[in-house]
């Protein structure tokens, strides 16, 4: 099998894999799962690329406890947050629960989220300060659908999306934020962004974030793309500048293929 050429540090941009299980694994299987990957990988591959495991609310506990008493260099995140602190919001977890279980991202603004259950603009931007008041990093998801992509303003859907959900925040606040690329036609449907598609929004992203951050923080924010991402397509998806990543849904619920995918994100074969 031909190796992959290490992937050079961009502007000293670790690259990050995070795996959205959505609503899939029991935390037994959660454990298993993490179990198998971190087996999977070197410390020198966990080093060269971060690898998160994002598993529904039931399993954080489980992955927290596995991952702190192994010492397992992989990290977690949660899903979702609600945007408020406390409260009679039956359902919901806060951004204090999920800072109490060590969890170091949060989802927001997911194209599920947005179109299953009704998030729009203010509430991603809400949940984005509720995990800035938590210390958590979200990991906003952007992307257009496919009528947005067919009339060809996919670009500046996307900007606009980041726009609304960073409405009032400092370079300060963003400046360890994770940005994802998501096209919702490319969501669970095997049909992937060529790596150009990719790179075109994801470059736009960044210019977007300079022009309202400075060039630094800009050149600092993380973006990833996300949509049918496998181990076969990803050294493509990842070749462009301006993609640090992936944020991987199916894939990631099989420990091999997610880790064949950390490892070519780290550059190894
Ligand atoms: O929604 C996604 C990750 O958040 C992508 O899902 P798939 O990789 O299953 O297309």
């Amino acid at each position: 099998m031909a190796r992959t050429r290490p992937k050079p540090p961009r502007e000293g941009r670790r690259p990050l894999i995070a795996g959205n299980w959505k609503m899939h694994l029991t935390h037994l299987e959660a454990i298993g799962l993490v179990q198998k990957l971190a087996f999977s990988l070197t410390e020198a591959q966990l080093d060269a690329a971060e690898v998160v495991v994002v598993p529904p609310f039931t399993a954080l506990r489980s992955v927290q406890t596995l991952v702190a008493g192994d010492k397992l260099e992989i990290g977690y995140g949660a899903q979702d947050l609600s945007a408020h602190d406390s409260g009679a919001y039956t359902g919901e977890v806060s951004g204090a629960m999920l800072a109490a279980l060590a969890c170091r991202y949060v989802l927001v603004g997911h194209s599920e989220r947005r179109t299953l259950h009704g998030e729009d603009d203010a509430v991603v931007a809400a949940k984005v300060q509720a995990a800035l008041r938590h210390g958590l990093v979200p990991l906003l998801c952007v992307g257009e659908g496919l009528d947005v992509r067919r009339a060809g303003s996919h670009v500046a859907h996307c900007t606009d999306q980041l726009d609304l959900a960073l409405a009032g925040l400092t370079a300060e606040q963003v400046a360890d934020l994770v940005v994802a690329y998501e096209p919702v036609w490319a969501i669970g449907t095997g049909e992937v962004a060529t790596p150009d598609d990719a790179q075109e929004v994801c470059g736009a992203l960044r210019a977007r974030l300079a022009e309202r951050y400075g060039p630094e923080t800009g050149a600092a924010i993380r973006i990833l793309y996300g949509g049918s991402v496998k181990a076969g397509n990803t050294a493509g998806i990842l070749a462009g500048p301006d993609v640090d990543g992936a944020l991987v849904g199916g894939a990631s619920l099989d420990a091999d293929e997610f880790a064949q995918i950390c490892r070519t994100a780290a550059g190894g074969s």
